[in-house]
């Protein structure tokens, strides 16, 4: 199967879940009037889209709208689709980190996919010759550290970890000197979720930083939060936890193949500006894409893959 159709597969849910609402207002309004937006705004909100980024997109619709002299709702769609496309676009040099010296480090609340993540995107850039060192700094959990441990072995990466328990900013000390030493191209690191309290997790990761910095300041810095999509708003709590601790570079949306709330990806980029780097449609290793605007926005309208523009 394609990735656009595998993409599309996984957000069947999601499309089911917003297009089938917007589908009948686009064809059920005869005028574009007060009623058809907010019967639009609701339909959005309820696909997770958020208020926020419902209503600056609506606005910008609006704006389209006006401009183009449209009249009939149904012409409508393409330009909601092209609005969202444009928020949705992340510019060029998202993946920059995929040809540098660079530190990825996943970070996130446990059981969203953080292990995963790292094992399927050191596989991605072992496909692509770079040579990746993971470190296992989820030093809470023991099946963290053998889950990553198969990982590494499966795409052929060093990996370095110390025992269940140990100082994960320790871990990150000695993964930073093995990736100088063997002059590897990326150090990615898998940290905890959860730790005796939510304090100390924060703590522990602003110390992580602190090491990186310290030790390795010219690598290129990839701060990725991954957020598990099934929790729809939530995730946009999360968010805004982890902004305070780490400058976020990108999102690793995951499990989007269980939920309805696909939506959530524009919520996510709209209200807070960072971009939706990878989403996860399934557990295999292919199930990790690379974000692309137009592909997600086309699966979620279902615009079948080059018909649009
Ligand atoms: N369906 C689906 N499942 C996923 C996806 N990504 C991860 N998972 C599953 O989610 C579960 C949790 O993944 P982990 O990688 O262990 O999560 P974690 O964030 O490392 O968890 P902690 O180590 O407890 O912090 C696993 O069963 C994964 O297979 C996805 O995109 N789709």
């Amino acid at each position: 199967m394609g990735l656009f159709s595998k993409l599309k597969e996984g957000l069947t849910k999601t499309r089911d879940h917003i297009t089938s609402g917007m589908d009948a207002i686009f064809s059920g309004f005869s005028s574009i009037d007060d009623d058809f937006y907010e019967e639009l705004e609701e339909t959005m909100i309820m696909g997770d889209i958020g208020v926020c980024a419902t209503e600056e997109i609506l606005e910008e619709l609006k704006e389209r709208v006006h401009e183009n002299k449209v009249k009939n709702p149904a012409d409508c769609k393409q330009l909601l689709i092209d609005t969202i496309k444009e928020k949705m676009d992340l510019g060029e040099n998202a993946y920059d980190f995929e040809n540098r010296k660079s530190i990825i480090i996943l970070i996130g609340v446990n059981g969203v996919g953080k292990t995963t993540s790292a094992g399927k995107i050191a596989a991605h850039l072992r496909g692509q010759g770079r040579k990746v060192i993971l470190a296992a700094a989820d030093t809470f959990r023991a099946a963290a550290i053998e889950q990553l441990t198969e990982w590494a072995n499966r795409s052929q990466c060093d990996i370095i970890a110390q025992s269940e328990g140990s100082d994960p900013a320790a871990v990150i000390f000695d993964a930073v000197a093995a990736a100088k030493a063997r002059k590897a191209d990326v150090l990615l690191c898998d940290t905890a979720g959860r730790l005796h309290n939510k304090k100390n997790l924060m703590e522990e990761l602003r110390k992580i930083d602190r090491v990186i910095e310290r030790e390795y300041a010219d690598a290129y810095r990839e701060n990725l939060l991954v957020l598990d999509a099934t929790t729809g708003q939530n995730a946009l709590s999360q968010l805004r936890e982890f902004k305070d601790v780490m400058d976020i570079t990108g999102i690793i949306l995951t499990k989007m193949d269980g939920t309805a709330k696909g939506g959530i990806a524009i919520a996510i980029q709209t209200e807070f500006g960072v971009p939706v780097k990878y989403i996860g449609v399934g557990e295999h290793i292919e199930d990790l894409q690379k974000f692309n605007s137009e592909d997600y926005v086309n699966a979620i309208f279902d615009v079948p893959e080059g018909e649009d523009d």
